[in-house]
């Protein structure tokens, strides 16, 4: 990266950009607010749809696979340079009494022919460790809790083999559903009755992994839908009426949906996902996720939890819920950060932070930087220091409105403004290809999330074999936090500044392992088992038993065969024949 001269200015006409840097673009926020009537929203975003005719593969259309995974270039140019070493050798641990065999490829795991050619398509050639287990570990039929690093695919260690499980059964499984060539608003309209209910705490979360669904739906019958706050729920309710098996939501909005029985209905749910685990248990969640999970059939529904840290809460909830059969899956030490991000701790004073925030956007320039702060009044105060300085920001906050926080993710991802102004919760989980710098102008404070939190905003960047750097503003506030900042640093053998030397522990010496005493690991005798929700008794956590033969719906059959089984099923309903595409077909 080029290290400008000190104070440089590139002069670009009356705007000038500082060296590196695109000029920065104006958003006006109060015409964003007018215009929300006629937005686009992410969550209208183009899936794909099928004829009856297709049977239960469609052909392939170039234009949305352009549109969906990029042109065929980039494809491949997108898994150079990727690091996969790293993540390669940290140690996965597997807990519970049931042991999952892992799979060293995709091909390797059974999946359906159609997911194994969309997974070709994202690009993924290798699957990550977290995937290995929890892929045959759910297509075997198991409740999965799956615990691994800020950026290590987590999205697609689900996705893949539920979608994979459902391709060729839509039509058996799902609820019958309008011919979306014929489709009249309010003639054809159907109840949404998804299969599959993934729920995370932030819209941009939800918005993401709708569009990782989009892909991995591709071709098949499923048909994903997303839900969340901002946007009129007569939309949503529009989409929804054409059908949904797989809806992603955040819990506000899936709740007010379960609430109008006329357009959701969970009576066909299969299974449920927690995603971003840890922060869906905040207490702020708590009735809205109660809601959601009291909806369903007892015993009838397979469970995932996934998230990077997992706190007490989330130990709890699935010490409540799950029953003996369930597999944990922990990648490293929960809450453990990536040896791919270079962290570094700056001392600095609280009025000294503007001052050296630039000199930091100096030395990384152009690079796309998402910069944490701890209120949204403080992000609104940056952005508007920082667009002063002739910088391209952007910022995202929850009193924003939909269209400023969708228009603002967009510019941030397309590089139209580079650099990010966040607060921890909206940026939770968001996966932004190239985030090279990620800067915590505050650190998150003990009370607020703490060090966890602060895992999960630096895993913003050293994203699936990628590499960043990570710079963190440390003033005397910040000294409650230095003692396990300090052992996290070390934990992945970081430089540690002087200023916390003090805080290295004692007897430790390199290559030792550093202790934690907020574990988030499982204590053995912790272990979920006598769970209320086992069986028939609550809350539907499926114990070994019936993972099997679940009646009616011809799954949950131990992996490795799904997608023979299903095509004898379903009459042979993909192969080559079916997989063509129909002369003239229009989707
Ligand atoms: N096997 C794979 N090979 C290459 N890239 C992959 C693979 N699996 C997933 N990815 C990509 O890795 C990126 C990170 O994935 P994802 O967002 O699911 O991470 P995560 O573990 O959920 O992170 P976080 O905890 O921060 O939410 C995504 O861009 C995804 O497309």
């Amino acid at each position: 990266m080029a290290v400008p001269e000190e104070g440089s200015v590139v002069e670009t006409g009356d705007q000038a950009a500082p060296v590196g840097w695109v000029e920065r673009t104006a958003f006006d926020y109060t015409a964003m607010a007018e215009a929300e009537t006629a937005a686009t929203w992410d969550g209208n975003a183009r899936v794909y749809q099928w004829k009856d005719e297709y049977g239960d593969v469609g052909p392939a259309f170039e234009e949305l696979e352009v549109e969906l995974f990029g042109d065929p270039e980039s494809r491949r140019d997108r898994q150079t340079g990727l690091d996969f070493s790293k993540i390669e050798q940290i140690e996965v641990i597997q807990e519970g009494p049931q042991r999952i065999e892992y799979i060293k490829t995709f091909a390797d795991a059974g999946i359906h022919p159609v997911m194994l050619r969309n997974i070709e398509l994202c690009g993924y050639e290798v699957p990550t460790p977290i995937q290995k287990f929890t892929i045959p570990a759910i297509l075997q039929g198991y409740d999965v809790i799956g615990v691994a690093q800020t950026g290590s695919g987590k999205t697609a260690a689900y996705l893949i083999p539920i979608l994979s499980k459902l391709m060729g059964k839509a039509k058996k499984l799902g609820a019958p559903r309008p011919n979306p060539a014929r489709f009249q608003e309010g003639v054809d309209n159907v109840i949404a009755e998804p299969l599959v209910v993934v729920v995370v705490p932030t819209r941009e979360l939800a918005v993401q992994i709708f569009n990782e669904a989009r892909k991995l739906c591709y071709r098949s019958m499923l048909r994903p839908c997303v839900v969340y706050g901002g946007v009129p729920v007569r939309e949503q309710g529009g989409l929804l009426s054409r059908g949904c098996d797989i809806l992603i939501g955040t819990p506000g909005r899936l709740k007010d949906f379960i609430g109008r029985p006329e357009v959701l209905s969970l009576r066909r749910l299969k299974y449920m996902i927690i995603d971003e685990a840890d922060e869906m248990l905040n207490d702020d969640w708590e009735s809205e996720l109660q809601a959601i999970l009291s909806e369903q059939d007892v015993g009838n529904v397979y469970y995932g939890l996934f998230s990077a840290t997992f706190p007490k809460a989330a130990r709890d909830l699935a010490k409540k819920y799950l029953c003996d059969s369930h597999v944990r899956f922990r990648v490293g030490r929960a809450g453990s950060t990536t040896e791919n991000i270079k962290q570094m701790i700056v001392e600095v004073s609280r009025e000294g932070k503007n001052e050296t925030l630039l000199t930091l956007l100096e030395e990384m320039n152009g690079v796309r930087t998402i910069i944490f702060v701890n209120s949204r009044q403080a992000a609104d105060t940056l952005d508007d220091f920082l667009f002063n300085m002739k910088l391209p920001v952007t910022s995202i906050h929850s009193d924003r409105t939909q269209v400023e926080r969708e228009a603002a993710m967009r510019a941030f991802r397309s590089g139209q403004a580079p650099i990010l102004v966040a607060t921890g919760v909206t940026a939770r989980g968001i996966d932004v290809r190239n985030v090279m710098h990620v800067i915590n102008y505050d650190l998150p404070s003990i009370e607020y999330g703490g060090i966890e939190e602060y895992t999960h905003r630096i895993g913003r960047t050293g994203r699936i074999g990628h590499r960043g750097v990570a710079t963190s503003f440390f003033t005397e506030r910040d000294e409650p936090l230095a003692s396990v900042l300090t052992r996290t640093l070390l934990e992945t053998n970081q430089d540690i500044p002087d200023f916390l030397q003090a805080y290295i522990p004692e007897n430790w010496s390199s290559g030792t392992k550093v202790k934690f005493e907020t574990e988030s690991d499982f204590d053995p005798n912790d272990v979920a088992g006598a769970g209320e929700g086992c069986g028939d008794e609550g809350g539907g956590w499926n114990t070994a038993d019936n993972v099997q033969g679940d009646s009616g719906g011809g799954w949950g059959n131990s992996g490795g065969n799904d997608a023979n089984e299903a095509a004898n099923a379903s009459g042979g309903g993909w192969g080559a024949d079916a997989a063509q595409p129909a002369a003239g077909a229009g989707w």
